[in-house]
């Protein structure tokens, strides 16, 4: 925290700014009171002057001694509070003007020691701003009852000289002011630093090396109070701290158990998705591809075939008379014929020949890398097991029979749909030359046939 944007410096800032302007306006009146006081005693002074001097200045004038009354009035001129001093007499014969005076119109003249005019050897400020004591002159005699007026006298004193008694003070008085100022404004600084800027700075440095993820309460080091507003501060930020540990925990358990959650959905959602492909993809009777997952698999077979130019056979296979078997012996029964089936068949193949049921009871076996030969070979192998498969039902034997249409395609010679009709006509002959057979496709044959086009 640097000093400029301290709390102890605008602290200061403001209670300077008052305090200042109340130690100006105090200082003005107690220097303007001063000022009058020194100017009351000069007056004072003034008025006793006459007490020394009158009894001389009546005489001379009322004998008309030139020389001894201008001699007094030397003697008072030269008194440190007078600056000039007339005598007024009222048969004028014994007017005398020395020093700076005020004349009829109330403006400063100056006089020298002999009387005459001349230039004012008072300078500084207030020099021409005179002030007077005007005190008459009385002659008493014992001829007379009454004291005589003779005139009056003014003895001038000027502010230059009241300024001059009274500067010390004033020196004296703008010392203490500063000072005092000055002491306080250290005293102050140094309290409000050390019980508020230093706990402040503290708590603020405290707060920054806080751990974002994970903050802690702080203490405070405040040796000289146990409750006051810094402390209640941090009180309330550790109140504060805690409920937001405790809101952070429950958020990360409430995440836990979301992502727990998550897993949960995206397990069970993988399953649903292998299930629901699993449904779509298998026949859940026989365990074998359904039609729409044997044509998908076909087709990929068929393009590796092209890539990497081998043959390809279809074998398309019809259980014999299977309405007899479910009428005969009921539709469950049916079912364990079509499931004994297709485990013959599964036993029968390769890992990667692809065996459908494509309806009912019609299976078809693609064979990737045979050709006509190893497929008949094959279909021949599959007759002989179901032929030889016997199953026990309620006490019963049941014995079934099924024909194959076997074809072959080079790479890219026949599509699927293609080959999957010759393999069809091929199984149309087996079951009409007396089912329970292996029959190949024979294009020469077929094209011979009355009817076709070839024909
Ligand atoms: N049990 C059972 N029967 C089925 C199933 N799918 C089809 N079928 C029956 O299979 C029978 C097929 O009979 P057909 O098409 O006349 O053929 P077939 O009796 O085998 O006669 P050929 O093929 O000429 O030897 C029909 O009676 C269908 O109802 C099945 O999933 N389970």
């Amino acid at each position: 925290m640097s000093f400029r944007h301290s709390i102890a410096l605008h602290l200061l800032a403001v209670i300077f700014g008052f305090y200042f302007l109340v130690a100006v306006i105090v200082t003005v009146v107690q220097l303007y009171k001063e000022y009058e006081n020194t100017k009351e005693s000069f007056y004072q002074e003034i008025q006793l002057l006459p007490t020394t001097f009158g009894q001389g200045i009546s005489d001379s004038v009322w004998t008309y001694n030139q020389e001894l009354l201008l001699s007094i009035l030397r003697g008072v001129y030269n008194s440190p509070i007078v600056v000039g001093i007339e005598v007024k007499s009222l048969d004028h014969k014994m007017d005398y003007k020395i020093g700076s005076i005020l004349d009829e119109h109330n403006q400063p003249v100056y006089f020298d020691t002999q009387g005459n005019p001349g230039k004012s050897i008072e300078t500084g400020l207030g020099a021409d701003a005179l002030f007077g004591y005007t005190f008459p002159i009385t002659y008493r005699g014992p001829a007379f009852k009454t004291p005589q007026p003779l005139g009056e006298v003014t003895i001038y004193s000027n502010e230059r000289l009241v300024f001059e008694r009274v500067k010390y003070g004033f020196f004296l008085i703008l010392i203490n002011s500063v000072i005092k100022t000055l002491a306080l404004w250290f005293i102050i600084f140094y309290f409000i630093k050390r019980y508020l800027g230093k706990p402040l700075n503290e708590f603020t440095s405290k707060i920054k090396q806080q751990d974002i993820n994970q903050p802690h309460p702080i203490t405070l080091d405040i040796p000289w109070s146990d409750s006051n507003e810094i402390l209640l501060l941090k009180d309330s930020y550790n109140q504060m701290i805690d409920s937001v540990n405790e809101y952070q925990a429950a958020l990360k358990n409430l995440n836990k158990q979301l992502d727990d959650k998550v897993k949960e959905r995206t397990h069970e959602l993988f399953a649903a998705k292998e299930a629901a492909e699993m449904l779509a993809y298998t026949d859940m009777l026989t365990g074998v591809k359904t039609r729409r997952a044997f044509f998908e698999l076909a087709e990929l077979q068929l393009k590796n075939g092209i890539r990497q130019q081998t043959v390809t056979s279809i074998i398309m296979i019809d259980i014999d008379h299977f309405k007899s078997i479910n009428d005969i012996f009921g539709h469950a029964t049916g079912d364990l014929v079509l499931q004994t089936f297709a485990k013959i068949l599964k036993n029968s193949c390769r890992a990667n020949d692809v065996i459908g049921r494509l309806g009912g009871e019609e299976f078809a076996i693609l064979l990737p890398q045979t050709g006509l030969e190893g497929a008949l070979h094959l279909a021949e192998k599959i007759r002989q097991s179901v032929a030889g498969e016997k199953i026990t039902q309620n006490q019963q034997t049941i014995h079934f029979t099924a024909s194959f249409g076997v074809t072959e395609t080079n790479p890219g010679q026949y599509t699927l749909e293609e080959i999957l009709g010759q393999a069809d006509q091929a199984l149309y002959t087996a079951k009409d030359q007396g089912r329970n057979r292996v029959t190949h496709y024979n294009a020469q044959a077929q094209a011979d046939k009355p009817g076709s086009s070839n024909s």
